[in-house]
């Protein structure tokens, strides 16, 4: 019976799962094993905490994963029930997927190339200048990126900028009204129609937002009106407009009603506010730079090899470009590395059984010469509606799968011919139907700033300020706290290199 083969857990009713959830699902993994389950007030969560369970269950059972649990909080009050990331299973889902991806697709990333080494060449540059807010130049660099992507902004962007302080103002809000136990609202949806406390922030939340994002298509739809505009994402929408089939009316009638939480417009709305989360979680590649800057100044050799490298196919006398990626194994596996050592999502986002999931696990108990008799054991339900969380953090620190899991080795990543292996997965990109589709923007950005940053700066731990590893913020994307340390040119005309280089 289901509720026999219920995954195993800690019983009682967790209502709070107190901070870092993904540290305690990590313990608890330990006593539970990689699929466990555990209540939170009317609903059950399981969770998904090994590198072969997130295959057999993430992965094979994507389609029945596809959905979303109910999201009070982030979703229907602060997001207005439009947010991509939030939206559930069907139609609406499909189509905004649909319209994300002729944006994001892999062949299409690459025409950004030029734009994210442009960015790149000012990350060095801020590097250079100003090393002390190393983090903010990721953070610049991330906004830049998206502006332009988005908004085709080419003025300079600097992370102190009103319009990047106020996109990540929000992003922040969003992430934290995304955690566990964030908001009580989620745990008692009636809640949401008493305009207090909680629910009045998030609806105040929700406007900002929405004035935030109307003020920046609106002044794309002038700079289109005057022909002046440069192609972006947002002037694809607003040219595509009549693919929606609304009126100017309807559209200003659809933003008054937006404001009704769980409001079923459909249409154009909606991909505009689709174009709020790309800038959202455009965010989450300043926290990874952040990381990668960390992981280099704590593994002072694992940084040398990758120097190494880069010397030996790129020189000293001109930057790394995409044309050498694939010579720069050594860089892709660091980036991997720091993301499965410290991931960007560790906790995951929650995904929502739309049918029962039988998970039936195996366990090698008696290798043979030629093959390793794998056992049956009893099987495990997760049962229809049961909110599904893959547990990066528990999947990226599988002992079986990466030996020695705590320590930074970014060889896991290579195989013996030194290229990166193709046999390994990394997760955090998330799962199945709802794998990000921003996967292949992101890990160009990943590549080509490590690439550049390697090769330009040593980067060393401040023997006077230590850094703590461990140190991150608590939200659904963690970013590292301030942290110290040196960054030490290694190239001798390092700013007339940047400056001759005109791609
Ligand atoms: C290092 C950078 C990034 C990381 C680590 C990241 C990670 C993730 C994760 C874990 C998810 C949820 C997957 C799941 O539910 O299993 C997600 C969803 C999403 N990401 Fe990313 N992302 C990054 C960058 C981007 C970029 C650059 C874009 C767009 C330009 C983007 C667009 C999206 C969208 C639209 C979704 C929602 C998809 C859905 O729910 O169906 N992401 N991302």
């Amino acid at each position: 019976s289901k509720r026999d083969n219920l995954p195993p857990g800690p019983g009682g009713n967790r209502l709070s799962i107190g901070p870092y959830a993904y540290r305690r699902f990590h313990e608890w993994s330990k006593e539970y094993g990689p699929v466990f389950s555990l209540k939170h007030g009317s609903k059950l969560i399981v969770v998904i905490a090994s590198y072969q369970a997130a295959i057999d269950i993430m992965q094979k059972h994507g389609s029945e994963l596809a959905d979303r649990p109910r999201s009070v909080a982030a979703g229907e009050i602060f997001s207005g029930d439009m947010r991509t990331l939030l939206v559930g299973a069907g139609e609406r889902l499909k189509k905004l997927r649909r319209a994300l991806h002729s944006q994001l697709q892999s062949t299409t990333a690459q025409q950004y190339g030029s734009l994210q080494y442009r960015n790149a060449k000012n990350y060095v540059r801020n590097m250079l200048s100003d090393p002390e807010h190393h983090l903010d130049h990721g953070r610049t660099y991330a906004a830049s990126v998206i502006l332009e992507l988005t908004y085709s902004k080419t003025t300079p962007t600097k992370y102190a900028d009103k319009e990047v302080q106020d996109v990540m103002k929000n992003v922040n809000r969003m992430f934290a009204a995304l955690k566990i136990g964030a908001y009580i609202v989620d745990t008692f949806p009636f809640l949401k129609y008493i305009p207090l406390g909680g629910v009045s922030e998030l609806r105040r939340f929700h406007k900002e937002e929405l004035g935030l994002f109307k003020s920046q298509l609106n002044s794309a739809r002038e700079k289109l009106s005057q022909s002046i505009a440069q192609p972006s994402f947002a002037t694809y929408l607003l040219e595509n407009q009549g693919q929606y089939d609304l009126s100017n009316d309807e559209l200003a009638y659809l933003a008054g009603s937006m404001f009704g939480a769980g409001s079923d417009t459909v249409g154009f709305l909606e991909l505009f506010l689709a174009l709020g989360l790309f800038i959202m979680v455009y965010i989450q590649t300043a926290s990874g730079l952040g990381i990668i800057t960390m992981a280099a100044a704590t593994h002072p050799e694992e940084l040398k090899k990758v120097q190494s490298q880069i010397d030996a196919v790129v020189g000293r006398d001109r930057l790394p470009n995409y044309d050498d990626e694939p010579l720069l194994s050594r860089v892709t596996a660091f980036v991997l590395e720091a993301h499965r050592w410290r991931p960007i999502a560790p906790q995951g986002f929650a995904h929502r059984a739309m049918k029962d999931v039988i998970w039936v696990r195996r366990v090698s108990c008696l290798p043979l010469i030629f093959m390793t008799y794998m056992r049956r054991q009893k099987d495990v339900v997760i049962p229809k509606g049961a909110i599904v969380y893959g547990n990066h953090w528990s999947i990226m620190h599988d002992p079986e799968v990466f030996p020695e899991p705590d320590s930074f080795r970014p060889d896991h990543w290579l195989n013996e011919e030194g290229e990166v292996r193709d046999d390994l997965k990394h997760f955090d990109f998330g799962f199945g139907r709802r794998v990000c589709p921003g996967q292949y923007v992101a890990e160009r950005s990943l590549f080509i700033n490590t690439a550049l940053i390697f090769w330009a700066f040593n980067i060393h731990e401040d023997p006077n300020s230590p850094i703590d590893t461990t140190a991150f913020t608590d939200a659904s994307v963690v970013h590292p706290l301030p942290f110290a340390v040196k960054i030490v040119p290694r190239i001798k005309n390092l700013r007339e290199l940047l400056d001759a280089d005109t791609d």
